[in-house]
């Protein structure tokens, strides 16, 4: 858990809105209709390029570098060969499917609270906006027990056990590309205490669901952002996905079956000195629900970031030193602003 717990607490402090009970809505409310706010429209300056994301298999012996060269002149790829279970990923899937399917009395048992990070709600981010996301969400921060005990007072033993089993693979896995990344920025895994006790690091899963939408073209299912994180990885069998690259656009990522999509956040940005990206990314809807899981990684919140300096990543540093709590701070008061209010 840790630092990320904070992350939008201040923005929270707005009245947050509720999800609707979306199965029931047959047209587009007008809170939800982005399309005159023009240039955010996702189907506004979507590209048709062929361009898209690297795919990278972990077992190949020449992965560090392609992962490398993918931080920098994407912020994203997609990750075959890891050792993340089929059966799991799928078990995650129907759990976050079950969760979803239950009626919207019974979801809103376990809203998060007001100021709160983990529970069922909206996206965080939504008091940056003047419009409703087509979105319900559902975050785990450590174990999700308290609040799928509110949804299954019986039954919350199976998704319980999925979704402890999911975050703890998924951290191994996000720390073995940290060693890998690290190592190029000239670190040494092995000094870095956080990463070497695999203690106090924070960690998020974040289940997205972009139910059925009468009117997709006009919807918005997941705003423009960046992951505040060092490092994202989600999963989603299906499209939807679409992710900004410089000189192309909004390019749709169309999933590979098994792949795990990973994607640099601020922190690795920073910590990079900017050379990595933090991908700009935002989801469209369609008339089929669809699901993701998105597992967040970051340094405790008493640790410093700051730009590594060498040839390489420059000698001059692009930002300055933040603490990971005050950063994760920053976020949740001015959202996109964040980084540049901490250039150098
Ligand atoms: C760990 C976190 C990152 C996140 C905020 C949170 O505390 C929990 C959910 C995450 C999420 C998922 C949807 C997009 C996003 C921008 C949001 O609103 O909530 C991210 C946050 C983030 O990366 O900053
Ligand atoms: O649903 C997706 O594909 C992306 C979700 C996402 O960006 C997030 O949870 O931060
Ligand atoms: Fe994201």
């Amino acid at each position: 858990m840790g630092a990320l717990a904070e992350a939008y607490k201040h923005s929270l402090l707005d009245k947050q809105p509720i999800p609707l009970d979306y199965g029931s809505v047959r047209t587009l409310p007008e809170s939800h209709i982005w399309l005159d706010q023009s240039d955010e429209s996702p189907y506004v300056a979507y590209s048709t390029s062929p361009i898209s994301p690297p795919v990278i298999d972990l077992t190949d012996p020449d992965a560090p570098r392609l992962i490398i060269q993918a931080c920098e002149t994407w912020g994203v790829f997609q990750l075959i060969g890891h050792d993340i279970p089929t059966k799991l990923m799928e078990d995650v899937e129907s759990e976050a499917g079950k969760l979803f399917g239950l009626p919207v009395d019974q979801k809103l048992k376990a809203l998060r609270s007001p100021g709160g990070g983990a529970g069922y709600g909206l996206p965080h981010i939504s008091p940056f906006f003047n419009k409703c996301m087509w979105h319900e969400g559902f975050t785990i921060m450590g174990s999700p027990i308290d609040h799928t005990r509110q949804l299954w007072p019986q039954a919350y033993q199976g998704f319980c056990e999925t979704m402890v089993d999911y975050q703890n693979q998924l951290k191994a896995l996000t720390e073995q590309l940290i060693r890998i990344i690290f190592k190029s920025l000239n670190i040494n895994s092995e000094e870095v205490d956080w990463l070497k006790d695999s203690q106090g690091s924070s960690t998020a899963l974040q289940l997205n669901s972009y139910p059925a939408c009468p009117d997709p073209t006009r919807a918005m299912g997941l705003a423009p952002h960046t992951d505040t994180s060092l490092i994202t990885i989600l999963q989603s069998k299906t499209s939807g996905l679409q992710v900004f690259k410089e000189g192309a656009g909004w390019i749709l990522v169309q999933p590979i079956p098994g792949a795990l999509i990973v994607n640099v956040g601020d922190f690795l940005h920073i910590l990079s000195n900017g050379v990595f990206t933090t991908v700009r990314h935002r989801v469209v809807v369609t008339q089929i629900q669809r699901f993701s899981a998105a597992h967040f990684y970051a340094p405790p919140g008493d640790v410093i970031v700051s730009p590594v300096m060498s040839k390489d990543f420059g000698e001059v540093p692009r930002y300055r030193s933040v603490s990971v709590k005050g950063y994760v701070e920053t976020k949740g008061k001015h959202f996109e602003k964040a980084l540049s209010l901490i250039k150098k």
